[in-house]
């Protein structure tokens, strides 16, 4: 495909580690009561492949959002595109994510969510660039940390496109003619 030349992690990459990491979560939330919610739109390819690797009985939910404004904005800077229908109070909550970059999502999302009275509320991504970060954010489960590229696949899309592709690809970003 234009513009995609090189395959930065494989499927088979993505499919070890999603079982490392739901082998993980299913040993950490034994005996509580978790509920997963997906990050649309990228986040749902990995929430699909993650929850049928986890080994406990979960509840699935699903929102999607967008952040503005950068890292000096209040803690409201959010905007919630598809609520969750889920009750989260008192409930252990993971937010599945395609990718940590700037960190700002997810940052307001994880203090929103706890303003909803959830036990706890932690953060996987199956894919992370640290070297994006503008905010401190923890992340508990981190599936594969990537360089400073613009990639595709998994879930992760350019113009609505390339999110089904099984690899996730580097975006030759001057074939492409993105600036
Ligand atoms: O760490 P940040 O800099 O905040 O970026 C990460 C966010 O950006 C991507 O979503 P996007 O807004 O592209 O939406 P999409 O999943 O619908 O494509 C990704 O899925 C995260 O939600
Ligand atoms: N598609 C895509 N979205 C992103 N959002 C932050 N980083 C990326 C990336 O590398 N690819």
């Amino acid at each position: 495909m234009k513009g995609l030349n090189k395959i930065l992690v494989s499927k088979a990459e993505l499919q070890h580690r999603v079982k490392e990491l739901g082998a993980e979560i299913s040993l950490d939330y034994h005996g509580q009561e978790l509920v997963l919610i997906g990050i649309l739109k990228g986040g749902a390819v990995f929430m699909a492949d993650l929850m049928r690797e986890i080994t406990l009985p979960i509840g699935i939910d699903y929102m999607s959002v967008s952040s503005y404004g950068n890292s000096s904005t209040s803690s409201g800077a959010i905007v919630i595109k598809k609520d969750i229908d889920t009750d989260i109070r008192g409930k252990h909550i993971l937010i599945v994510e395609d990718m940590i970059d700037t960190g700002l999502t997810l940052q307001h999302l994880q203090k929103h969510l706890l303003t909803r009275d959830a036990l706890s509320v932690k953060i996987c991504t199956i894919l992370n660039k640290p070297s994006r970060r503008l905010v401190d954010i923890k992340i508990d489960y981190e599936g594969i940390e990537i360089p400073d590229e613009f990639v595709v696949g998994y879930g992760l899309d350019y113009a609505e496109q390339y999110r089904h592709l099984p690899d996730v690809w580097i975006v030759d970003t001057l074939e492409l003619g993105i600036h």
